[in-house]
C-alpha cells in the first residue's frame, strides 16, 4: 500500500503562532521515515498530531485508508516511544510491556504470549521481572520500544528514540532498531534533530524548517542534492562549507577580495548565473588541497584540524569565509596559506537570494 500513511495539508496554529503551515506526506506500508530538523521546527508537534494526543487546526491524514480525525489516540493503534523513554517507574519490565494490553482489556493468557513475544523481539527476554532501575539506559529504551510492539500497532512513532543513550550505545541501538523495524515489518515514522540518525536509519527523509517541509527524499538525495543552502549546512557530518563567490567586472570571479579563476567546466556552470554573486556549497571530501596559485584553486589559511582517526579534518579561513576540509596525507602547519581546489562537478551552487539551489546535477 503505497499510501499506507497520507497526510493532507496539515497545519497547526498555538493562538497566533503558526508552527506547521500545509505538512503533505505520503508513506507506503512497510516504510521507515525519518523527520529531521532543527529545534522548534515543528517535527515533535506533527508526530502528536499523527498518534492523536494534539489536534490539527486543518488538514487531514489517514492511517490504513481511515481517516484518523475524531479517533481518539487509544483507537489509532499507533504505537509511541517518547525520548524520555517514560516506563513506570513502580511497574516491572512485563508489567510496562503489558500495560497497553491490559488498557485494552486483552485476555491475561494472550497479553502473557505478547509480553514475552515483545520482549524477545527487543532481546530481553527473561527480564520481564526486573524493574525499570535495573537495567541500563539502552535496555530501558529497549522495553519502550517492546511497550509500543506489544500492541502490534499499525504505525510506530519514535520521538527522539536515541537521544538519552552515549554515543557509542547510540550508534549499536540505531542498527538494532532498522533491522527490528525490518523484522517485525513495521511502519515507522522517527523524529530526530539528529542528521546522521536520520540518514543511517530512514528510507527516506523529511527535512523541515520552519513548519514546512524544504525537501522530501532519499539520504543520497538530501546529501547529494540539497534543495536548499539550509539544508546544505544542516545535513552532512562536517556539513557542507558556504562560500560566497562574487563576479568580477573585468571577468573572472572572487572569493572576499580574492581573485579566482574556476576551472572552465565550473566557469561555464558559474556563468549560468544571473546574479552577481552566488553561494559556492562545498563538501569537506570534495575539495583537493594543492599549492596555493595551481589552477582552478583559491588561497585559504589553515587555522586548526582535528585527527579524526585515519584522516584529519582541516579548518581553512578563505578571506573570510571557513571551509573544512577532509584530508588523509600530511597536514600542512597552522597558519600556512595553501590552495583549496573544489572538485568541479561537485560543488553545489545556491542562489544569494533565496538559498535554492541552481542547478540540477
Ligand atoms: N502546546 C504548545 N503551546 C504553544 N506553543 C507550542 C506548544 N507546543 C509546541 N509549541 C511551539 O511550537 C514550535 C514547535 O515545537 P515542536 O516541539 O514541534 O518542535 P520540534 O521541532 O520538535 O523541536 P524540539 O526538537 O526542540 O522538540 C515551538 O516553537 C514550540 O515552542
Amino acid at each position: 500500500m503505497k499510501d499506507y500513511l497520507h497526510i493532507e495539508e496539515v497545519a497547526k496554529r498555538f493562538g497566533e503562532t503558526e508552527v506547521l503551515n500545509g505538512i503533505s506526506l505520503t508513506i507506503p506500508k512497510g516504510g521507515f521515515v525519518a523527520l529531521l530538523g532543527p529545534s522548534g521546527c515543528g517535527k515533535s508537534t506533527l508526530l502528536k498530531i499523527i498518534s492523536g494526543l494534539e489536534t490539527e487546526t486543518a488538514g487531514r491524514i489517514r492511517l490504513a485508508g481511515e481517516w484518523l480525525a475524531g479517533v481518539p489516540a487509544f483507537r489509532r493503534d499507533i504505537g509511541v516511544v517518547f525520548q524520555s523513554y517514560a516506563l513506570f517507574p513502580h511497574l516491572s519490565v512485563a508489567e510496562n510491556v503489558r500495560f497497553g494490553l491490559d488498557m485494552r482489556h486483552m485476555g491475561r493468557a494472550e497479553a502473557d504470549d505478547r509480553v514475552r513475544e515483545a520482549l524477545a523481539l527487543v532481546k530481553l527476554d527473561g527480564l520481564g521481572d526486573r524493574m525499570p532501575r535495573q537495567l541500563s539506559g539502552g535496555q530501558q529504551q529497549r522495553v519502550a520500544i517492546a511497550r509500543a510492539l506489544a500492541i502490534r500497532p499499525r504505525l510506530l512513532l519514535l520521538d527522539e528514540p536515541l537521544s538519552n543513550l552515549d554515543a557509542i550505545l547510540r550508534k549499536s541501538v540505531r542498527v538494532d532498531l532498522r533491522e527490528l523495524h525490518d523484522r517485525v515489518g513495521a511502519t515507522t515514522v522517527m523524529v530526530t534533530h539528529d542528521q546522521e540518525e536520520a540518514m543511517s536509519m530512514a528510507d527516506k527523509v523529511a527535512v523541515m524548517h520552519d513548519g514546512a517541509i524544504e525537501q522530501w527524499g532519499s539520504p543520497e538525495d538530501i546529501y547529494e542534492r540539497p534543495a536548499t543552502a539550509f539544508i546544505g549546512t544542516f545535513v552532512g557530518n562536517p556539513p557542507a562549507s558556504m562560500v560566497t563567490a562574487r563576479r568580477h567586472l573585468s571577468g573572472g570571479w572572487r572569493i572576499g577580495d580574492m581573485a579566482w579563476a574556476p576551472d572552465p567546466a565550473l566557469a561555464d556552470r558559474l556563468d549560468m548565473v544571473r546574479n552577481l554573486d552566488v553561494t559556492l556549497g562545498l563538501r569537506a571530501e570534495r575539495i583537493d588541497l594543492v599549492e596555493r596559485d595551481a589552477p582552478g584553486a583559491f588561497p585559504a589559511e589553515l587555522t586548526s584540524s582535528e585527527y579524526l582517526g585515519g584522516e584529519r579534518l582541516l579548518h581553512f579561513l578563505a578571506d573570510g569565509h571557513r571551509v573544512a576540509v577532509a584530508h588523509a596525507g600530511a597536514s600542512p602547519e597552522i597558519g600556512q596559506v595553501v590552495g583549496l581546489r573544489p572538485r568541479t562537478a561537485d560543488v553545489m551552487l545556491f542562489d544569494i537570494n533565496t538559498g535554492l539551489r541552481i542547478d540540477a546535477r
